[in-house]
Order: C-alpha cells, then structure tokens, then sequence
C-alpha cells in the first residue's frame, strides 16, 4: 500500500468524514488484521468499515501461504474438517478480527458505523431457503454486533434483505448496477424495519448498505461504446462524449432516489423510532481504465448517508493525492440527461445491468470454487491425501468418441430421472432407483469412509494392543466380503516390519486348512473371526479348528489371542462373549458384505497389520465426497458403462487387469460385481487373471478395466488388444462398443478410493440393470443344498450315494442326468475322457464363458495349473473363462454363475482328499464339508439348466491333475471350434 501521506494527522481519507461518508478497507486478510495494519487504517485513517467477498478471501486465502499452519492446526485438531468448514473456520476467524478491531467506531456511533462485511455462499444466490438458513447460520457464528451479512441483489436477495431486516440482522445488498434494483432494495430494507416495528422491536440497532459497483458499469458501457466505435458508427462523436460518464449518472441517480426517500413522512416514521438510513456504499470503485484518474470514482461520490469501500490501491491513491469535495448530490438533471443520451444511443443499460449482475454472480462461484479448490489441496497435502483418481474412457478404434458423444448426455434411467437426479435419490437411499425393494436398508456403505474415520480411535487403539499383544501373525478367518476385501490389503501393503503378518484363510480344503495352521505360529497368532451374519459354515468350522489348535499351542484358554468382526446380535457375538474373545467388532448392518471392505470387516485387520487405515479411510472420503451430485461424473460414467454391459448385452465380461500388486483387487471387484448383478438373468460377468492374450483369441463381448499405478506403461499386450480390437461395426446397438476404463494410482493408499469408486459405479450400473444389488439369492441356493447334504451326513455318518456315469481311469465323471444324458450323446457313446471332454467344450458358443471350478487347495501350485488350463481353453475356444477355487467362489461368482443369464459352462473339478482334518466340536471333516459344498453347488448349477460336468480325480491329486490338462488339450483339439476355424 502507497504510504506516501499515511499517519498524516490530516488527510484525504480523513477529511471524507466531514463530508459524511464512511471510508471503508474493500480487503481482509489475516496477517493485515494481526499485525496491526488494519488497526492502523482505522485509527490514523479514519476508516470506519471492512467488506470481504469471495474474491477477496480467494486472494487472501486461496494464494500464497499465509495460512497453511493455521489450515494444519485446524486438521491437527479435527481430521474430518472438509474444505468449506476449513474456509468458514479461517474467514470467520478474519471477520471476528475486524468486528474486534472495528468495535470502537462502533461503539462509539452507537451502532450508526464499524461494520465488517461476510457474504453468503455465491452458490446460495437463487435459493431463498438456503439464503436465509445461511445468513442465520453465518450470524449466530460471527456472533458480533458490527457484522454485516452480505447477500447478492437478486431476486432472492432483495426478497432475503426484507425478511433479514425485520429479524434485526445487518444486510449489505451487493452487485447493484441500476437505480431500479437500488429503488428495490431500498424498499425491502424499509418494509424490513417497518415489520420489525409492527412485531414490536427496536430498529435502533439495526443497519443496512446497498453496495452499487461504479466502475464496472462504466466498463461495460464504455467497452459497448469503444465496439461501436470500432465499427465506425455513424454516432461516434455523441458515443465517444459518453465515455466514463454513465456510471457516475447512475450513482448520481440513486443518490437522489435516496434523499427522495429520507424525506419522504415514511422515512420520517421509522427515523422517529430510531431508525438508520440504508447508506449507499460505492463499490468497484477502483478505475480500471488507465485514462481515467485514479481517484475518479471517489472524487465523484462523496455525500452524506454513503460509504465509500477501497481496495488497498485506490485507498493509497485517494490518501495520497484525492481531492475531498462534496460531490453529492451533485447534477441530477446533467445525470438523467447522461441517461437519457444512452439510451437515445442505444445503449441498452437495463440489459447492460441484468448481465452485469448474472456476470457477477458466476465470478463470485469461480472465486469461491477457486478458493475451495485451493482450501482442497491444501488439506490434502497436510492429511497426506493424493488427488482423486478418474477413471478414463480406454479408447478403441473410432467406437469411443461416438460412444462418450451419446452417452455424455444421454440418461438411462427414467424419463424423470436424470444422472444427476439418480445420484442425488441414491443418497437420499430411494430403493425405487433399483426395485423399490429393501435396497434403502442396505445403503450403510455410502457414509462408511466417514463413519470409520469417527471411530478411528477405536481402530488405532486396536492396532496399539495388538503391536504391544508381540503377534508374529494374524490369521483371519472369513469368507467373501468377510475376506476378499482383507485379501486384497494383504496382497498390496503386505508385511509391514514391526508388524505382525496378516494371512487369510477362506478354504474348507483339508490341505489348505493343515497348510496354513502349520504357516503361522500359533501361539503368537492373532486369530480374527470375521462373520457378518455369524451363521456362515466356514468361518465357524474354521473358528472351532483353530481355537482347539491355539488352544492345544498355548496350553490354556486362548480367548485373549480372538477377535471378532461381526454384525450386533449375531450367533458370532454370542460365541465371542462365551468364549472370551479379546475384542469384538460390531459391523454395520445395513452393510452387506461385499461392500464391507471400508468398515470394521476390512479396517480392523488392515489396523492389525499396521496398515494405515487413516489414509485408506481418507481416501476413500475423497472418492465418497466426489460421488455428490454435481461430481459424481467419474463413477457414473464407470457405472453407466458397466450398467449398459449389463443390461443385456454379451458384452458383459468385465475383464480385470491389474498391474503387479494390483492384480490382487481382481477378487474383491468380481464378488462386488458378480454378486451384485448377477441375477434375474442379468449380470456383469468378471473375468479376473486372464493374462492378455492376442486379440485373435477373443470375442467380441469383453469390457476391460485396466488398473495400475501411474507412471507404468500398459500392459503391451492388453494395449496391442485395444488397438486391434474394433467394435465399431457391432450391430444397432451402438453401446456394445465398449472396450471399458483405465485408472491409474498415485500411491496405494488411493486403494481406498478405488473401492468406494467400485461400489458406487456398482450401484449405479444396478440401478441401469434395474436388479438389487444388495442382495444374493442363489448364494443361498446353494447353502441349502450343502446344509441338506450335510445334515444327511451327520444323521448318516456318510453323504448321499452318487454314482459317476462314465469312469477313464483316475478320471471319474459326475452329471445330473439331463447333462450326462447329453454329454453322452455327444461323445456318441464313448465315455472316455477325452470325448466327454470334447463334448462339454462343443457346448461352449461364442459370446459364453467357461468356468473352471476347482474344489482343491488353492496353492500356487494349482493356481498355476487353474491358469493354465484356462488360458488354454481362452485361446481355442475364443471365450472368456474364469479358473475359481472352492468353496471361496460360491461367496462370490457362484450368484452369478446360478442367477445371471445362462451363457456359462462349467467344469467342476473335486477329487479325494490324500489327508483330511476333523473340526473339533462337529460330526463331519473338512473334507466331507468341501464335498458337500461342491455337489450343493453342481445340484443349484443343474437346477439352473446349466451346462455343468463334474470331474472327480480319484488317487494322487497333482497326476490326477495332469491327466485332465492333458485330456483337455487333446479334446481342445478335436473340439469342432478348432476343426472349424
Ligand atoms: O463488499 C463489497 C460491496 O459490498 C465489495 O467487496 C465489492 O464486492 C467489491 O468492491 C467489488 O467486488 C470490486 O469490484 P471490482 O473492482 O473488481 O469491479
Ligand atoms: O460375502 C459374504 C459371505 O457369504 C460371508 O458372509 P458372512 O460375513 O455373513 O459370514
């Protein structure tokens, strides 16, 4: 700021005051405020008011770094602090410092003066409701005498400046441009303090400003002259002698509208009851074009009952060399006359005035955005969060752009519903956004970043006792969303030194089971049991095994070595009590579990890990703010893509290809998709671990996502695919052209935003499928069929009989009779391997997919050989295939195999088991659970009319193993795809 003439005892800034105007400071700033700059103008300046703006908390905050500590201080006290109460905290703190400062003046005018202006949200400008909660809201938190509220002068505003004066709170009406908006404004104030006195109250205390912008009408006029100019218009003499008058005129006039009206007997009624003139604060009133003088618009405008609000420069400018002159009323029949030449000319002000105010309005949304944005990346610096991730349209060929043109704008939902609208009814947990169901009771996962991060405490002290607890390991016991969603935080963050390892089981396999327990210590392990129902078989026959083992290791009860994740109420909880376990998790229940993985189901082994759950929770609350209405355009499009897929189109083989750790969300995407949407004959059909392959070995019904961290290049492969693969001459349907997305991660703690991005994108893709999608009907199909079996057993003590219907040495055969009756058929009544092999792979058609369904230990050993076979049988059949192990996939794929459209053929494969392993406490082994969990599963598959044989290998597991790859290449071979093609 210029000091040329500060401290003066005299100056022109102080000599306004003899004039009655109120010079005020049109800035605000922290550091101006404390170190004492602020106080200084009032006191050697005579400034008497502050004005604040978006624009101006934008320069003050948004740019520079003067108030980054404060920002880090408020998260250090409050974590969940968003961007808009980051800002409102710092601005109110600024505007309680100027009222502070300010206080004196207004003391000591009784309140006639020393006000400090705080505008309401620009975004609030056209809602009067949202207006007026705001301005209370704003009020009660400044909570000082000398606060304006200032709102803009539309429709809403003018109507909001009544209602506000009456209820004796102090209102600067800004972005005036014409004497008819003024004359409206000054009315509502009247109105205002005349209901006030019918309700009874004193309108002493109350005041009131109509902030009319100078120079930014003589901007727009004089711009609008120097076109026409420009054009050679035929009135450029009358045009030019108009430049820099008219906004002068206008302030003349509305000064004069003002006496008119503080002369008026209604003026003279609410003077005698106490009552302040609305003052008429010049605004805008630096000059912005460089031929004018810089003190031009002060100079022109000083009278008695205005205030005059300057920006530091023209503040320096008036003090140094401003000439102080009462100015007004100055010429009101020279002013009208200036009017009335503009408008002969053409100048069409009251449009001029209407656009200058839509203008001003949007620049006070961008510099309120721009300073949110800017309160944003500071926040996430501080918390250590990284930008949010967007997934990206994977271009193909010329399909794409044609695709992103139509769907951009196109709505799939309802007539009346739009994609903003199906967001905003999401949130607002509407079940007619899927089937009008139960679906609103199962929406809990939409505030569970949020929810988490309250409770975080609880989490960071379970991860303190268990790092105190000395574990080597932590073992947790679950299936489908109770594993998958840890599963997936093991494979990516993995061992963190210090730290206890987390392992996860989810086999009933007996060599897996015997595996893992001879893996982990047992006496330093940390066993979590995670069941959100609590009745599920695995967990529970897997609890009772390893109790007794930590039992038998620890030589005592080994209650304090459990924990607990589990839903209120549940047989789980019960269990825990009975035993002792040393904590219990409480889920949600309105959390289903494959969108569990943000609540205690993934958070509370990610602790025990020494994962950080913080950062996860954080991200995932970034994604979850990103999902609002107006931003939501990144998991709509995703879930737009996935719902148009899925909603009866082939294309749905959401093909998942991760890079490196990252290939471990494959799991946990395809129990979230296929158990979400596969049903009533629809589904998004997952494909997860099928390496790229060359393009010539696939239809045309795939849609890729293709996840990895930034900075890594595509798998060439997959790239090779995209660029060759062109969907473009696909029939009518013009969305069977997608190829899919591509996200890529800056760190891997955006892991949290990737699954929250999932789980909306999911809901939305439900909502396009019109299915619920919290919902699992054929999982539990095949529930009762294995509790059937097994409860045959325990009367028993064996399974039902069942007899293979062909045998090829080790190889035994197993079908319902209408599958057997056509196997056979088609093998032409040979019951070798090879042609019963051969006749299943015959079934297979273009556009199906092939399941490969492993009931043995999910080793690597046997991945590699699940892989293998089904990489073989991609490349000769041309479809897509999935290689599952079970019973891990019936908590997961399995509702899609059963429910969705029946386009799968599957090959069960079971075999004997060379060793297997009682569960204390229960009649059968682990083995004959596996059993019964295969053939519950082949029965639900065969009541589906699915295309289903079951292999059975009999003796040596890994031979067995063998025979049937190779079996399977030869009959690969002779299959009448690889004939024909
Ligand atoms: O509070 C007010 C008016 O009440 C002021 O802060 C007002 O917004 C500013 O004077 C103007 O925004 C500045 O306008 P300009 O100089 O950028 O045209
Ligand atoms: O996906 C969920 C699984 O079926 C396990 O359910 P649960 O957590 O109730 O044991």
């Amino acid at each position: 700021m210029a000091e040329a003439s500060a401290g003066r005892t005299d100056n022109p800034l102080k000599r306004l005051a003899g004039c009655g105007q109120a010079p005020w400071l049109d800035f605000i700033s922290r550091d101006f405020i404390a170190s004492g700059d602020l106080y200084k103008l009032v006191q050697e300046d005579g400034i008497t008011g502050v004005t604040s703006n978006p624009a101006i908390f934008e320069k003050a905050i948004g740019q520079g770094e003067e108030y980054a500590p404060e920002i880090a201080r408020l998260l250090q006290e409050d974590k969940l602090l968003r961007r808009e109460q980051i800002y409102e905290r710092l601005a109110i703190e600024d505007i309680r410092g100027a009222c502070e400062v300010l206080k004196p003046v207004y003391e000591a005018t009784s309140g006639r003066d020393g006000y400090v202006s705080f505008e309401v949200s620009p975004f609030l400008a056209h809602d009067s409701w949202e207006t007026e909660q705001e301005a209370h809201r704003l009020w009660e938190a400044v909570d000082r005498p000398n606060l304006m509220i200032k709102l803009p002068a539309t429709d809403v505003g003018v109507e909001e400046t009544k209602t506000l004066t009456a209820q004796g709170i102090n209102v600067n009406v800004t972005l005036l441009f014409s004497v008819a908006t003024y004359a409206r404004v000054l009315e509502a104030y009247l109105r205002g303090l005349e209901q006030r006195v019918a309700r009874g109250k004193d309108i002493r205390q109350v005041a009131g400003v109509a902030s009319f912008f100078i120079s930014r009408i003589d901007s727009a006029v004089d711009g609008e002259i120097d076109r026409r100019l420009a054009e050679g218009d035929p009135d450029s003499a009358a045009l030019k002698a108009l430049r820099g008058k008219v906004a002068v005129a206008c302030g003349v006039l509305a000064y004069a509208h003002l006496q008119e009206v503080l002369a008026s007997p209604r003026w003279a009624a609410l003077a005698a009851k106490g009552a302040q003139p609305q003052r008429l604060l010049w605004a805008s009133t630096s000059t912005k074009d460089k031929a004018y003088s810089d003190t031009k618009y002060v100079e022109a405008l000083i009278g008695p009952h205005t205030v005059d609000t300057l920006p530091p420069a023209t503040l320096a400018a008036f003090r140094d060399h401003g000439t102080v002159r009462q100015s007004l009323p100055g010429d009101v029949e020279a002013a009208r006359a200036v009017i009335a030449e503009a408008e002969r000319l053409g100048l069409d002000l009251p449009k001029m005035s209407e656009k200058l105010l839509a203008e001003g309005c949007t620049a006070f949304e961008k510099a309120f955005e721009t300073l949110l944005d800017a309160v944003e990346a500071r926040r996430m610096e501080v918390l250590g969060i990284s930008e949010p991730i967007a997934p990206k349209l994977i271009s193909c060929k010329a399909a794409y752009p044609l695709w992103v043109e139509e769907t951009a704008s196109c709505c799939y939902f309802t007539p009346e519903c739009e994609d903003d609208e199906l967001i905003q009814r999401i949130w607002a947990r509407d079940p007619k956004v899927w089937t009008g169901g139960k679906e609103g009771e199962w929406l809990g996962w939409l505030s569970a970043p949020r929810d988490g991060l309250e409770h975080i405490k609880q989490y960071e002290d379970f991860a303190r006792d268990v790092k105190a607890g000395g574990y080597t390991d932590v073992l947790l016991l679950g299936m489908g969303g109770s594993s998958l969603g840890p599963e997936v935080l093991k494979e990516v963050f993995g061992h963190v030194p210090g730290w206890p390892e987390l392992h996860v089981l989810d086999s009933t396999d007996p060599e897996q089971v015997a595996e893992m327990a001879a893996k982990v210590d047992l006496a330093k392990t940390l066993f979590i049991v995670s069941s959100k129902s609590g009745s599920t078989l695995e967990p529970n026959i897997l609890f009772a095994y390893f109790w007794a083992a930590a039992e038998k290791a620890l030589g005592k009860a080994p209650g304090a070595h459990f924990v607990a994740v589990t839903d209120p109420n549940s047989s789980m909880e019960k269990t825990a009590k009975e035993h002792g376990f040393g904590h219990i998790f409480f889920g949600n229940a309105q959390i289903g579990g494959r969108y569990s993985v943000l609540s205690p189901f993934g958070m509370v082994p990610a602790a025990a890990a020494g994962y950080n759950v913080r950062g996860l929770l954080e991200n995932a609350l970034l994604m979850a703010d990103q999902c609002n209405p107006e931003d939501a355009w990144d998991a709509l499009s995703l879930g737009k893509g996935l719902g148009c897929v899925g909603s009866g189109s082939s294309s749905n083989k959401v093909t998942f290809v991760g890079s490196g750790k990252l290939a471990a969300v494959g799991p946990w995407l395809e129990q979230l998709l296929a158990e979400s949407t596969g049903k009533q004959g629809k589904a998004l059909i997952p494909i997860i671990g099928e390496a790229p392959g060359a393009p010539d070995k696939y239809g045309e019904d795939r849609f890729f996502i293709d996840l990895r961290m930034a900075g890594e290049t595509q798998d060439p492969k997959l790239k090779a695919l995209l660029e060759v693969m062109d969907y473009s001459l696909a029939p009518d349907w013009v969305d069977e052209k997608y190829p899919g997305y591509e996200i890529q991660m800056d760190n891997l703690l955006q892991l949290g935003q990737v699954f929250y991005l999932f789980e909306f994108a999911t809901a939305v893709a439900a909502a396009m499928m019109e299915i619920n999608p919290f919902d699992q009907p054929d999982v539990e199909a095949s529930k009762v069929e294995t509790r059937k079996l097994l409860s045959t057993y325990e009367q028993t003590g064996k399974l039902p009989p069942e007899e293979p219907f062909a045998v090829d040495g080790d190889l035994a055969f197993y079908a319902d009779p209408r599958n057997a009756e056509a196997l056979k058929k088609a093998a032409g009544g040979r019951t070798d391997a090879v042609s019963l092999l051969k006749a299943q792979l015959e079934r297979v058609k273009p556009g199906d997919y092939v399941g490969l369904l492993a009931y043995i230990a999910r080793t690597p050993g046997h991945i590699a050989w699940a892989q293998e076979v089904r990489h073989m049988l991609r490349d000769g059949l041309h479809v897509a295939t999935a290689a599952e192990f079970g019973p891990r996939f019936l908590h997961s794929t399995g509702q899609a195999y059963k429910g969705g459209p029946n386009t799968g053929v599957f090959l069960q494969v079971t075999s004997d088991k060379a060793k297997d392993l009682e569960i204390p406490g229960h009649p059968y082994t682990f083995g004959v659970v596996q059993a019964a969990q295969a053939r519950g599963d082949f029965d639900v598959l065969a009541a589906r009319d699915r295309r289903a044989l079951r292999v059975h290998i009999r003796g040596p597991l890994e031979e067995g193993l063998k025979k049937l790859s190779q079996a399977l290449q030869i009959a690969l071979k002779e299959a009448d795809h690889v004939r024909g093609s």
